[in-house]
C-alpha cells in the first residue's frame, strides 16, 4: 500500500538509523549515486545507463537549466493538509512522479522490468514500460498488478506489428500510450561505441518483439526458421522495426490515433512548433524531453524550453517533463514552470543496479520524501500552488560539475 503522505521515509531513515544503527544501503546524496552505481554495475551496463550523446553537453545543459532557477520559500503557512497528488488525463495519481521508460532493464539487475514494475506499484508511482524491454508486455502487466502502467511505444515500421503491440498493451491494462519520437535511431554515444556495446544484438531487450505473434509469424515466413534458431537475425529484424529504418511522420500518427482509445502522449518534444503539431494531430499530451541528453548532443537543456512550450499548449494538453531531474526540488521547479508531472530515469536505474527492487525503492521513496519535505519547507501546500510565483531565474547558475 503506497504511503500517501511521503513524509515518512525521512523519519524511517532517521528513526531506524539512530535507534537501530540501520543506514540506507543506497546513498541519499544525488551527487554520490552515480558513483555508487558505477561500483555495483558491470562496466558496459554502467556506461550504457550513465552515457550520453557526444561530449555530454546536453546532459550538462539539463543540469545547468535547473541550477538557473531558485525557489523563494515562504514561512508561517500551515502545512497540515499538504497534498502532492495530481490528476492526469482524468485519473488521480498520488504524486507528480512517474518512472521513465528505460530499455533493457535486465542488464542492470536480474529483477528486470517485472521487479521494477512491482516496486512502482508498492510506492504508488506509475510504471512506463519500454518497448525495448527484457520482459514481455504481459509479464510486466502481471507484476505491476493493480499499479498504474503506461506503455511506451518504439513505433514499428510495419503497421500490422504496431497494431499488435497496441492491442496487447490495451489488453494488458496499460492506460496511456507514450510514443517516443526522438530515438528512431540511436544517438552518437561514444561510451557504447568504443566498447561496441549494443545489448539488443543478441536478443537482449527484444522480448516484446520476440513474444509478439505478428512479428514471430512474419519473421518465420521471411527467414524460414523460428526466432530461437536465429537470435542474431531476429534481433536485427526487430531493431529494424523499432530503432532503424528512418523516422515516422506527423501524418502517420493517424494510425495510432485511430487504434488507441486512451490518451496519447508524444515523448521527446523540444520545440514549440512540434508541441503545436502534437495538438493539431490529436494527441493528448507531450513529454518535454531530450532523452536525458542521449540523442542530440548540443541540444538545448530540456528545462530551458519548458516555459515556452507550456505557454503555447499548456492550457490545451498535458505537458509532462523529463531530462535531468535528480532531486525533489528539481521536481518542484519543473512543476512551477508548468509541467503537470515529471519522469525520472537514471537515478532509479542506479538504485536498481545497486540493489535491485530494494535499491530502486529507496531511490523512489527518497525522491518522494525529498519532494514532500522541500515543498512543505518552501511553503507550497499543493501541486496547484506550485506556479511561477515560487521560483525566480538567476544569472549565476552554479558549477554543474559539483552536481554530476
Ligand atoms: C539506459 C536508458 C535507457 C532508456 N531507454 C528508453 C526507452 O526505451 N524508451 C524511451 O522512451 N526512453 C528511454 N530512455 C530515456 C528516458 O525515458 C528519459 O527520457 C531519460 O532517462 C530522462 O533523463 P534522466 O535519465 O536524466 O532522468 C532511456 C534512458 C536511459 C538512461
Ligand atoms: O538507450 C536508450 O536511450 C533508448 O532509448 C533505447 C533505444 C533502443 C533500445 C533500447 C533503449
Amino acid at each position: 500500500m503506497p504511503d500517501e503522505t511521503y513524509g515518512s521515509y525521512q523519519n524511517e531513515i532517521y528513526g531506524k538509523g539512530s535507534l537501530m544503527g540501520i543506514l540506507p544501503s543506497v546513498t541519499t546524496d544525488p551527487r554520490l549515486l552515480e558513483g555508487q552505481a558505477r561500483k555495483a554495475l558491470g562496466e558496459r551496463s554502467f556506461n550504457y545507463v550513465a552515457g550520453g550523446a557526444g561530449e555530454k553537453a546536453t546532459m550538462d545543459s539539463n543540469r545547468l537549466a535547473f541550477r538557473q532557477w531558485k525557489l523563494l520559500p515562504r514561512m508561517l503557512r500551515s502545512m497540515d493538509h499538504q497534498d502532492v497528488s495530481v490528476k492526469l488525463f482524468g485519473q488521480k495519481y498520488n504524486s507528480p512522479l512517474l518512472m521513465a521508460p528505460v530499455g533493457v532493464q535486465g542488464i542492470f539487475h536480474e529483477d528486470k522490468e517485472t521487479g521494477l514494475a512491482e516496486v512502482c506499484e508498492e510506492v504508488g508511482v506509475p510504471y512506463i514500460m519500454s518497448t525495448a524491454a527484457t520482459s514481455t508486455i504481459e509479464e510486466v502487466a502481471a507484476a505491476s498488478n493493480n499499479g498504474h502502467r503506461w506503455y511506451q511505444l518504439y513505433w514499428p515500421h510495419d503497421d500490422e506489428i504496431t497494431l499488435s503491440l497496441l492491442q496487447r498493451a490495451k489488453a494488458a491494462g496499460f492506460t496511456v500510450l507514450v510514443v517516443t519520437l526522438d530515438t528512431w535511431s540511436l544517438g552518437w554515444r561514444p561510451a557504447d561505441l568504443d566498447k561496441g556495446y549494443v545489448p539488443f544484438i543478441k536478443g537482449v531487450g527484444c522480448q516484446v518483439g520476440f513474444s509478439d505473434p505478428v512479428f514471430r509469424k512474419k519473421f518465420e515466413d521471411n527467414h524460414g526458421c523460428k526466432i530461437e534458431e536465429d537470435i542474431v537475425g531476429a534481433s536485427q529484424a526487430w531493431l529494424n522495426q523499432i530503432a532503424a529504418g528512418g523516422a515516422h511522420t506527423w501524418e502517420e500518427l493517424a494510425l495510432l490515433r485511430k487504434n488507441w482509445d486512451g490518451p496519447i502522449v508524444l515523448k521527446g518534444i523540444q520545440h514549440v512548433e512540434d508541441a503545436n503539431k502534437a495538438l493539431e494531430y490529436g494527441c493528448n499530451g507531450i513529454v518535454v524531453s531530450n532523452h536525458g541528453g542521449r540523442q542530440v548532443d548540443g541540444a538545448i537543456g530540456s528545462l530551458d524550453v519548458l516555459p515556452e512550450i507550456v505557454d503555447a499548449v499548456g492550457e490545451q494538453m498535458t505537458v509532462l517533463f523529463d531530462s535531468g531531474v535528480r532531486t525533489g526540488v528539481d521536481i518542484i521547479k519543473a512543476l512551477a514552470l508548468g509541467a503537470k508531472a515529471v519522469l525520472v530515469g537514471r537515478p532509479v536505474i542506479y538504485g536498481f543496479g545497486i540493489g535491485g527492487r530494494d535499491g530502486a525503492k529507496q531511490v523512489l521513496k527518497g525522491l518522494l520524501a525529498d519532494l514532500w519535505q522541500s515543498m512543505g519547507l518552501a511553503g507550497i501546500r499543493t501541486v496547484a500552488d506550485c506556479d511561477r510565483t515560487v521560483i525566480r531565474r538567476v544569472q549565476h547558475g552554479g558549477d554543474v560539475k559539483a552536481m554530476l
